[in-house]
């Protein structure tokens, strides 16, 4: 099937995230000249894609603008976004911990207003995205959507949104959290005699490793590890540490819920 993308895309912010997305979108075939940025750098993206620092007159017909600025610069942008929305407009907002109503608060004559919240291995066609449309949304909007998130990796629509910052937490955040996992773990094996850069690029190998085993194996992931601790071997032993009192699953339960927490904030902050 041959990749469907917007008339127009219209990006308000292109920084580590949403530069990571266009930057794919290109790579798959996205034309340049149906893409324009807004920054207030100025700074240039791709070949190509006009960079402009400010609003122009008008919105191109059928535009999709993504909002891909910090969370709370949303009321700045839609004092100068709002008046060029149309009702053929459609927003795709990847702001943390800001919910769809906040977003229809701020721009009245949009229907199709959709959020989702990539994460950055989007980069790589290998991302996951959390998207969530409420029942005003169109169907073609959906589809539309769906369409511009394939090429970054798998989708994940959900019909609660009350859900969206655990979904955050956990794949939107998540690399985070998984880069600090392989940096300590790395550390932990400079700690127990490896050079540091063996170290670095054996665990690297190692994550790379398992979680592309895991990802086309059959059994799951708690029997796969069980499968590497043979009975009284060395896994076992480590394995006891990591189980003992849940001690890995309740710190990243900790973690997760941080992370959730905050995104319940930003939306009461606003
Ligand atoms: N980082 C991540 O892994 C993820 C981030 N997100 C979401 O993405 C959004 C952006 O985060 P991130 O990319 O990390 O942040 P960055 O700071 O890297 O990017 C922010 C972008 O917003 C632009 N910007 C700054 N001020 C304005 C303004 N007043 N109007 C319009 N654009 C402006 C910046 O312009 P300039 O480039 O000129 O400085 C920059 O391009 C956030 O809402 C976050 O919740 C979602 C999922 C994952
Ligand atoms: O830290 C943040 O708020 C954003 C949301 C997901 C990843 N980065």
């Amino acid at each position: 099937m041959t990749q469907a993308w917007p008339a127009h895309l219209f990006m308000v912010g292109c920084g580590n995230m949403a530069g990571q997305m266009l930057a794919r979108w290109l790579a798959c075939g996205l034309d340049p000249a149906r893409a324009t940025v807004l920054r207030p750098s100025g700074r240039a993206v791709a070949d190509g894609v006009q960079v402009v620092t400010d609003y122009p007159a008008s919105l191109p017909a059928q535009a999709m603008v993504m909002l891909g600025m910090k969370p709370y610069q949303l009321d700045d942008v839609a004092v100068s976004l709002a008046p060029l929305c149309t009702a053929d407009t459609r927003i795709v907002s990847i702001l943390a911990g800001t919910p769809v109503a906040d977003l229809r608060q701020r721009f009245p004559a949009v229907r199709d207003v959709i959020r989702a919240m990539p994460n950055l291995p989007v980069a790589l066609g290998q991302g996951v995205t959390g998207l969530y449309a409420d029942r005003d949304v169109s169907p073609s909007a959906r589809s539309a959507v769906d369409a511009i998130i394939k090429p970054l990796g798998a989708a994940e629509w959900i019909e609660d949104e009350g859900q969206f910052n655990a979904l955050t937490a956990l794949s939107g955040c998540g690399p985070a959290f998984l880069f600090r996992f392989i940096d300590a773990f790395s550390r932990a094996g400079e700690a127990i005699g490896l050079s540091r850069d063996q170290a670095a690029r054996m665990a690297l190998a190692t994550v790379q490793g398992s979680a592309n085993l895991a990802a086309q194996a059959d059994e799951s992931p708690a029997t796969l590890a069980d499968r590497v601790a043979s009975p009284g071997g060395m896994t076992r032993e480590g394995l006891n540490i990591l189980d003992a009192d849940n001690r890995l699953l309740n710190l990243l339960s900790d973690t997760l819920a941080a992370a959730r927490d905050r995104g319940e904030e930003i939306a009461r902050a606003r």
